[in-house]
């Protein structure tokens, strides 16, 4: 399947531009060569896989905001790698990276995949190094997949577009990656275009990620005739004192290297500005570092520091994952300019999977804490993205924390509490694949074969499970603490928009089911609920364009052949916040010739506010915005423990006080799951279930789910008491936390349109000259332009921000309006806050609505 690698020529730019003998003066011509492909990924004869040195790996990912060249930039990084033999182009629709079809024509990268690939640093003597590159998305309606796909990396590259800065988006995931304390650097993209300010865009890294921009590179422009900047040709290394000049309209193999007395001849401004840019570069870097400060007064000059002084000192600080000391690299990955250095920094600067050995985790059903070391010798991995593949069926695309994952092994799911096999494993390049025998602590690949696992789920090895004796096969407990352990879960933001789904044809269901659960596999954040009475399906997720593409993959990679309703917010209910009702309700129906009948009381509370996980009583659950508890009392409440006791001896042996506890709950949300009023989840509220065995239990007939019916029943019929009386105040809709950012001069009208006309509340205004508790930014290092882009026309520099809170309802279609009222410059990002009780006049809206829908 896979060809017979070439070998690397001598004649290769990182080898030339180190060489001693490099001409001070002068030029040379340099072409980077393809390296050997995969070559170190071989399974050899006897079935064992080439050794992996730890050293030698980077599991990275790029985070950008959408169109930032996210895509642009892994092609190429593909191409001089030696992966691919020809640059793929977004545009034409043949990127390797983004190989669902769905990704193809929409030119947007939605899905997370791993690809690796190797790259040989341009340092002499410097051994080829394995690159796990992990796409994460950029559009706002991902950010929970990105999250997802960030807790995988080590280390992330941060692509900016050089004309629009630093963008609302890439702010969101900057501060993600911040709280994962994962290392940064920032590739400042599409510096060719008209429009590209390197400088104004550094200094927006300072005041907007609120990170100190250690420069490394400066960009070249070539000056046409008119004397203007205008050809973007290449770059300054600060760092290597040194210049890249790119061949125009080639593949950006061929480099120009020049040396310092170049630039001073050819270009003195650009000179004077790189020397500024060493010291700005030194100092930043001694303010956190004594060992180099030692170094510095041992020689006493900016320019005769060593490189590699700059570069451990650099590693060392990028490493700690803050944002004291961020590289700023630029180039146009689109011209093909600036990648191979990009990739010597990702080397260079971003961690190997052992300088961060020790990885959270939780165990006991998320009750402690702890730590993993990369040294225990017990398998965890963490499944942290399902592909269905058309050929293969399901990739679980795995990143090992702890021991070996091997082929043909039993693998123990601890999300699930299920038992798997290991079929095959491979390695991932782009749409190819390379089957292994094992995966090593430290390491991605793809596990083939598993039935259940989904993304998100922990693996650990299964042989330190035994079987409950239950007799079932698949459902096992823990035989220690080891059978709980969770790799840094992560929440699942609750659904706000949905749709129904409907098969074309009764044949159709039963493929539609198995399509969907593949769909849910790959994406927990996608929930399908059935509505009990109908038997309606209804699908819903993060984001309009979040079911869309739920829709397309569905009809068109998992050939479900069904049909999805109108996409709509969905709403919540509740129960007036003063209001309490009880009542008892005896549950009593034939089944299959039996009589199933059970009791229960129940009472329902609105809450004025959601309660809060984690804070409930033991005997309390809380799910969804609501708390469940459960009592199972004698009539007099003046029991002693003893007596307590017996009561529960009054329920027959075969009925297990926890299951009952579990079928009663598992009633209340089922009618919790669909309120009294239209059919909306219900919210903020409390169900207190009593069962009084003396009246409540019926011998024989009160079986487990007699008591969930019961349950069920008795809820459903409070939370309708609850609001027969007052209609006021019980739908609930969804509230955003929206932060827009505009031009100084688009900011009135936006700001004025967001208060008025969609009901949101200004809560901060940022940007422009008022920062106060942000980072000083007169401190920060910005070039100035020797190149290009001072040139202040109401860019990057004048970027102002607003943050408001808003009805998701009236952020319906706004990019569309945003872009309009802002001659197309205006970017927003938003999240759920909560949700909010309406006003009438705002339900009896959302009513007109859904009845006209
Ligand atoms: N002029 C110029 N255009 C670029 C550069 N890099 C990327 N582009 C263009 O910018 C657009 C977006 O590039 P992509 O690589 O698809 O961006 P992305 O960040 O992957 O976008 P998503 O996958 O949608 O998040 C494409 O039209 C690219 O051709 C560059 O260096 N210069």
């Amino acid at each position: 399947m896979f060809t017979p690698v070439r070998t690397a020529s001598n004649n290769c730019w990182r080898c030339l531009t180190h060489s001693k003998t490099i001409p001070s003066l002068g030029r040379t011509i340099l072409s980077l060569q393809n390296i050997p492909k995969r070559f170190y990924a071989t399974p050899s004869a006897t079935g064992v896989d080439a050794p992996v040195d730890l050293a030698h790996t980077r599991n990275i990912g790029i985070i950008a905001h959408i169109d930032a060249g996210k895509t642009t930039t892994t092609e190429r990084m593909l191409y001089y790698s030696g992966f691919t033999r020809r640059i793929g182009e977004v545009d034409e629709g043949s990127t390797v990276m983004d190989y669902l079809p769905a990704e193809r024509s929409r030119g947007i990268t939605i899905t997370s995949a791993a690809i690796t690939f190797n790259w040989t640093p341009s340092a002499p003597g410097s051994q080829p190094y394995t690159i796990n590159l992990i796409d994460t998305p950029g559009h706002a309606d991902f950010t929970f997949e990105v999250e997802r796909s960030i807790r995988v990396l080590d280390g992330a590259v941060t692509i900016l577009d050089g004309v629009a800065g630093v963008e609302a988006q890439t702010e969101k995931v900057w501060r993600q990656a911040e709280k994962y304390g994962i290392p940064r650097l920032i590739f400042v993209n599409k510096l060719d275009r008209v429009g590209a300010k390197f400088g104004p865009t550094v200094k927006e890294i300072a005041l907007k990620l609120n990170a100190w921009p250690a420069v490394l590179q400066l960009p070249i422009y070539e000056q046409d005739k008119g004397g203007r900047d205008d050809i973007f040709r290449g770059l300054v290394d600060i760092v290597e004192k040194r210049v890249f000049v790119w061949d125009l309209g080639g593949d950006g193999q061929k480099i120009d290297v020049h040396d310092y007395n170049w630039l001073e001849e050819n270009r003195p401004d650009l000179y004077s500005e790189a020397l500024t840019a060493r010291v700005a570069l030194v100092e930043l870097l001694s303010e956190h570092d004594e060992e180099l400060v030692e170094v510095f007064l041992d020689i006493g000059d900016h320019h005769t520091i060593s490189s590699d002084a700059i570069k451990k000192s650099l590693r060392k600080q990028t490493l700690r994952g803050s944002s004291e000391v961020v590289p700023v690299l630029c180039g146009a990955s689109f011209k093909n300019i600036g990648v191979q250095p990009l990739l010597d920094a990702v080397i260079d600067y971003l961690p190997s999977p052992l300088d961060k050995p020790e990885t959270e985790i939780s165990y006991d059903h998320g009750k402690a804490k702890g730590v993993l070391s990369a040294s225990e010798d017990r398998l965890c991995a963490l499944a942290f993205k399902v592909v269905n593949d058309p050929k293969r069926g399901a990739m679980v695309f795995v990143r090992v924390y702890s021991g070996t994952l091997v082929r043909a092994h039993h693998l123990y799911n601890t999300t699930l509490g299920v038992k798997e096999r290991v079929h095959r494993l491979l390695r991932m390049y782009a749409d190819d694949a390379v089957d292994i025998q094992s995966i090593p602590t430290g390491h991605i690949g793809v596990i083939i074969g598993l039935k259940n696992a989904r993304t998100g789920d922990t693996l650990i090895s299964d042989h330190h499970h035994h079987h409950s004796g239950k007799g079932n096969k698949h459902h096992q407990k823990a035989s220690d603490a080891f059978g709980t352990v969770q790799l840094r879960p992560i929440e699942v933001p609750p659904p706000v928009f949905f749709a129904s789904i409907e098969p074309n044809s009764l044949s159709e269901q039963k493929p539609l089911e198995d399509a969907l659960s593949m769909l849910l596999r790959e994406d927990p954040s996608l929930h399908i609920t059935t509505d009990e009475d109908s038997g309606q399906m209804l699908i819903s997720g993060m984001g309009e364009l979040h079911l869309e593409i739920a829709r397309d993959r569905l009809v068109g990679e998992l050939k479900a052949k069904a049909e999805m309703g109108r996409i709509l917010i969905s709403y919540r209910e509740t129960i007036p916040s003063t209001s309490e009702y009880e009542l008892r309700t005896v549950f009593e129906k034939e089944i299959a010739g039996k009589l199933a009948k059970a009791g229960c009381h129940v009472s329902v509370i609105g809450l004025n506010e959601p309660p809060i996980l984690g804070l409930g009583t033991p005997n309390e659950t809380i799910v969804d915005g609501n708390i469940i508890s459960v009592d199972i009392v004698a009539p007099e409440q003046t029991l002693t423990m003893e007596e307590a006791e017996t009561v529960h001896t009054k329920l027959p042996k075969s009925i297990d006080i926890e299951e009952l506890k579990s079928s009663l709950i598992s009633g209340a949300m089922a009618a919790l799951g669909r309120g009294p009023y239209l059919g909306f989840p219900v919210r903020n509220t409390s169900v207190k279930i009593t069962i009084d065995p003396s009246k409540d239990y019926f011998g024989t007939e009160s079986t487990l789910s007699a008591y969930s019916s019961a349950a069920r029943l008795a809820a459903t019929a409070a939370l309708k008491e609850a609001i027969a009386s007052n209609e006021e105040g019980i739908l609930m809709e969804p509230m955003m936390n929206v932060i827009v950012t505009v031009d100084e001069k688009d900011l009135g009208k936006v700001v004025g349109d967001l208060s008025s006309s969609r009901g949101g509340h200004v809560l901060e205004l940022g940007g422009g000259d008022e920062e106060v508790d942000r980072l000083d930014t007169s401190k920060v290092y910005a070039p100035g332009q020797a190149g290009k882009g001072n040139d202040n026309d109401g860019g990057v520099g004048g970027k102002r921000w607003v943050v408001a809170t808003v009805p998701l309802k009236e952020m319906v279609g706004y990019l569309k309006h945003l872009r309009s009222m802002t001659t197309g410059r205006g970017t927003f990002v938003m999240n759920l806050l909560g949700w909010e009780r309406m006003t009438r006049p705002r339900a009896v809206d959302v009513l007109k609505d859904i009845r006209g829908g």
